[in-house]
């Protein structure tokens, strides 16, 4: 029996549960039905005592699953699916960007956001920070690609602002530990990174890395789901899982083979070797090469050329290149995931944080 006939999978649920928390605040009385039908799916029907009359928001709570009766776990659980699937649907049309919408889009804390000329270019905005990625910054890139892939712009663009591409993942997201303790911020974890490279397996318009200075870690690895990468000659390439602790994401395990052979992918997955520039592009990473002096005139240049090609038959065939593999990306992208769940619990990836952040260890 296919897993859409008998109901959502743990897996769509833990989505879900991880998509509630990014939502705008839909009112009390969704909160309570996600309450009950959490409640229904995980403890099946309502078995704690009546509270108090005057203990109002435990009494909501507890007569909002007490409603369910006796729902089976397995349709609440396909309920709760279905319900936040419907909110984000209702967030994500409410933040479509209108055509008239041009120009720079607000809203973004970690992002820098424009629509312009048939290009939507979405850059990555902490530069003091070597645009380290914050978890808000994963979770604004979801929603900016979102956005992109419904606007009328023909291609997306991804760059940064300042010296570099991006330092990968922030490495201080690790140090904020919730009352589940490490072993929750690592699920909690693999379920965003899970999310963040789906969105990028499943993006519907030819989408373009525009690599302005050094790129490290997941910034790296995601390049491997993008049509085109553009280089400054300043850029390298650079990840450094092993002294990490880590291993690939981003898909790399399986795109990094395919696009360079595997000794070459080995040498930068496994032994961490920094590229070039020059070398990445000689190995099919990258593009093409600029000069970084003429870097940001000659890619715009270029860009706004192909903006102006029919939108309708890029994405078409954009999408026959991508949909031969979509499926095999997303289970790499979901082993990929589950393996660094573990990894971050280990000692080796403990380490080399702590080393980092008491300024021990830089790449
Ligand atoms: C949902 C979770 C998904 C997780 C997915 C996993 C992905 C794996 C990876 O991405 S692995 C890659 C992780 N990145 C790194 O290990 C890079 C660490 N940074 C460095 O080694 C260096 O900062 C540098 C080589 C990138 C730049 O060195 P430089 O000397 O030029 O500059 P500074 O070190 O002084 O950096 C300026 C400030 O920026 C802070 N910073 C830079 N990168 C990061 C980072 N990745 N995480 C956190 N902070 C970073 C740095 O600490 C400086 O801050 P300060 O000015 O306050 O000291």
């Amino acid at each position: 029996m296919s897993e859409t006939a008998m109901g959502a999978s743990q897996k769509d649920f833990e989505s879900a549960m991880s998509q509630v928390k990014r939502l705008k605040d839909p009112g009390n009385e969704v909160k309570l039905k996600l309450y009950a039908l959490y409640k229904q799916a995980t403890e099946g029907p309502c078995n704690t005592p009546k509270p108090g009359v005057f203990d109002l928001i435990n009494k909501a709570k507890w007569d909002a699953w007490n409603a369910l009766g006796s729902l089976p776990k397995e349709t609440a659980r396909q309920n709760y699916v279905d319900l936040v699937s419907g909110l984000s649907s209702s967030s994500d049309s409410s933040s479509q960007v209108k055509p008239e919408a041009d120009r720079k889009q607000s809203g973004y804390e970690t992002l820098v956001v424009t629509s312009e000329d048939g290009i939507t270019k979405i850059m990555m905005n902490r530069p003091a920070k070597k645009n380290a990625m914050t978890m808000r910054m994963y979770e604004e890139i979801m929603l900016a690609l979102k956005a992109a892939s419904k606007d009328d712009s023909a291609i997306t663009v991804l760059t940064g602002n300042g010296d570099y591409y991006s330092s990968g993942n922030d490495l201080t997201n690790f140090t904020d530990i919730p009352s589940g303790g490490v072993e929750e911020k690592a699920k909690n974890s693999a379920i965003l990174l899970r999310d963040f490279v789906d969105c990028f397996i499943d993006f519907p318009k030819p989408l373009i890395a525009v690599v302005n200075g050094p790129a490290v870690g997941i910034s790296v690895t995601i390049l491997g789901l993008f049509e085109v990468v553009y280089a400054s000659d300043r850029a390298t390439f650079h990840t450094p899982f092993s002294h990490l602790g880590q291993s690939p994401e981003g898909c790399s395990s399986y795109t990094f083979p395919k696009i360079m052979g595997p000794a070459k992918a080995a040498e930068m997955l496994i032994f961490g070797k920094k590229l070039t520039a020059a070398e990445a592009c000689a190995q099919g990473l990258v593009t093409e090469v600029f000069p970084d002096s003429t870097f940001q005139k000659e890619v715009w240049t270029r860009l706004k050329a192909y903006s102006k090609l029919p939108p309708n038959a890029m994405r078409i065939s954009k999408q026959m290149i991508r949909n031969r593999e979509k499926e095999k990306l997303h289970a790499v992208n979901a082993e990929e995931s589950s393996t660094l769940q573990e990894r971050w619990l280990s000692d080796e990836c403990m380490n080399a944080i702590m080393n980092f952040l008491t300024r021990k260890a830089k790449l």
